[in-house]
């Protein structure tokens, strides 16, 4: 494929901290949705981030962003990653990227609202458009089940929980999927962005 063709695909990037691996195999599947959007896509943990991926990051079209919940509120291994961008912070260099996030936690509820709030006001400081979840919430009538997707009603991003004794194959395949539709969801509107600002 062309330079140009691949330059007209959105770049997707997922930076995520993962623990015990629950938050990365969320962090492939959003991957995955992107890829079936047409985007190039690239999972990235920010705790082991190298001169090379900075610069992936600095070229994204799109960062989804991904913590697993700890004492409430995103991981110190993302907390730090966010620290370090304070430079790119203060010279604008992720303004007008678009961003969405994703969070896990051990409990159902677990305060992980908090943790894509966090997400979502991280962006913000970074001047990006974020992206919403784009679903209605699942499971919550006599004819819905834990399969549906996002089945734990998220709106401002996507939502997973994963049982704390379990290993990262045992990651919710309904969390799986929101995750993916999440990823296919920030390709789509990071092509309707570029397409837009080649057009004007
Ligand atoms: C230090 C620590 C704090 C945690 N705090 C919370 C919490 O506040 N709420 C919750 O539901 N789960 C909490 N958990 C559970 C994790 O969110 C859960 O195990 C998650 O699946 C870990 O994902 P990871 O493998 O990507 O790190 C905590 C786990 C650790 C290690």
């Amino acid at each position: 494929m062309s330079d140009v063709i691949d330059r007209d695909r959105p770049r997707v990037v997922v930076a995520h901290h993962s623990g015990w691996g629950h938050t990365a195999a969320l962090a492939e599947a959003v991957a995955d949705g992107a890829r079936l959007a047409d985007a190039t896509a690239t999972t990235l943990a920010v705790d082991h981030i190298t001169e090379e991926q900075w610069a992936l990051l600095d070229e994204a079209d799109a960062i989804v962003f991904g913590s697993p919940t700890y004492m409430g509120n995103v991981s110190a291994g993302f907390q730090t990653f966010a620290e370090l961008t304070s430079r790119r912070c203060a010279t604008g260099a992720w303004r007008d990227k678009v961003a969405a996030g994703f969070v896990n936690s051990g409990s159902k509820s677990g305060d992980k609202l908090q943790t894509l709030m966090s997400l979502a006001v991280f962006a913000a400081q970074h001047h990006m458009h974020w992206v919403n979840l784009g679903l209605g919430p699942g499971w919550n009538s006599t004819t819905g089940s834990e399969q549906d997707l996002n089945r734990l009603g998220f709106f401002l991003g996507a939502g997973a929980q994963t049982d704390t004794d379990v290993s990262a194959a045992h990651v919710h395949k309904s969390d799986l999927l929101t995750c993916r539709h999440l990823g296919s969801r920030v390709a789509g509107v990071a092509a309707q962005l570029l397409a837009g600002r080649a057009a004007a």
